[in-house]
């Protein structure tokens, strides 16, 4: 278990972790989730004690990392996967790490094997891809079999392959009933992945929530309908009892109904549509409107042709999120009902540090 208790870290005038309070639990994957800048590698740095915190504690196990006699054995991390000596061949690399740390040297050849670099493990590690990489700190986090795993970004460089067997890895971790906390920016990678959420935004908590809770919040599915004859069908539409929403192009949009209701109530009233859709929101369109306030940096982003963020090499420009479309209601109005913003019903009351 990892336990953040008022986390704080400032880097002069600057907050890059500010008062973080929450808990990861064993049995599930946690993601670990905010954009760019958002302080979720100095967290992990903390948690191991690589940056002192400025104010606030963190402990794994209830202990300090510091106060662990052999820490790879508790925990295993993956934070930079190039932090790596590249003259050494990957048997080497691990050998060392295993040798120093009082892991048997038969914890090599398996973690190399379940990793799959085992063909490459006598090569130099200089020449291996950024996938490559990944796998091999991954490797090095798992040597001690640790009981708690936290991976910074592991899918970066990975390809299609390599991004389903670390999801199925970090699964089957979990299902082992280890700790396992990952780090990423893309809310739809850890919507596959993750069965709990942390969700920061400028250093500051913005959500606690189960997956299923994130989703069942936030896949808000709609019916998209248009019209020539807008007033008249919004007097049915009313007068049937639906509430109804005008979108920025005139089209309604309509919710807890099917398109074939709405349909044949259209027909009864011998109303032309010109479209008749359902419509869900995307998790992604849901991170996007929950850390927007928090997002320092706005760049023209690299997108791949499905309109995800393009992954990218750790330490290299990344990808950040734009300001989200407005809400259905127009600017400045609540996309739920209840005038929450985005996120408000998942925040930690323990964290007395909402936005
Ligand atoms: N050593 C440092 N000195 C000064 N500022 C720092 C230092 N390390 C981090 N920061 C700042 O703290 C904030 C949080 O950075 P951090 O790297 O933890 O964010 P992140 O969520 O991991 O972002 P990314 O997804 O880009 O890796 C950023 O504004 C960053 O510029």
């Amino acid at each position: 278990m990892i336990e953040l208790q008022g986390l704080t870290k400032r880097y002069g005038d600057k907050t890059a972790v500010d008062h973080l309070t929450f808990t990861v639990r064993p049995g599930v994957v946690t993601g670990f989730l905010g954009p760019n800048g958002a302080g979720k590698s100095t967290t992990m740095r903390m948690l191991l004690g690589l940056d002192s915190p400025t104010s606030g504690d963190v402990r794994i196990d209830g202990r300090r990392y510091a106060q662990l006699s052999e820490p790879l054995k508790h925990i295993g991390a993956l934070l930079d996967a190039k932090a790596i000596h590249g003259g050494r061949t990957a048997y080497n690399h691990l050998l060392c790490i295993a040798q120093s740390n009082r892991i048997p040297s038969h914890r090599v050849g398996e973690v190399l094997e379940t990793v799959g670099l085992t063909a490459v493990a006598r090569k130099r590690s200089k020449g291996f891809s950024l996938g490559m990489g990944q796998r091999l700190g991954i490797a090095a986090a798992l040597l001690g079999d640790p009981e708690i795993l936290m991976f910074d970004e592991p899918v970066n460089g990975l390809d299609p392959e390599g991004i389903h067997w670390i999801r199925n890895l970090m699964k089957g971790l979990a299902a082992q009933g280890r700790t396992v906390f990952v780090s990423s920016h893309l809310m739809s990678e850890m919507a596959l992945t993750a069965e709990h959420l942390i969700v920061i935004g400028r250093g500051r908590l913005l959500a606690d929530t189960s997956m299923a809770d994130f989703i069942e919040k936030n896949s808000r599915s709609y019916v998209r309908v248009r019209t020539p004859q807008p007033e008249q069908l919004m007097d049915v539409l009313t007068a049937a009892g639906h509430t109804v929403v005008t979108a920025g192009d005139g089209a309604f949009e309509i919710t807890g109904t099917e398109a074939a209701q709405l349909g044949e109530l259209a027909a009864q009233h011998q109303l032309v549509l010109h479209e008749l859709s359902p419509q869900r929101a995307s998790l992604e369109e849901a991170f996007m409107q929950l850390t927007a306030e928090s997002v320092e940096y706005h760049a023209h982003g690299a997108v791949t042709p499905g309109g995800e963020p393009m992954p990218v090499a750790p330490g290299q420009p990344q990808w950040q999120p734009q300001p989200p479309p407005q809400p259905p209601g127009g600017p400045g109005q609540p996309p739920q009902p209840g005038g929450q913003q985005w996120g408000s019903q998942w925040r930690n009351p323990g964290s007395g540090k909402g936005r």
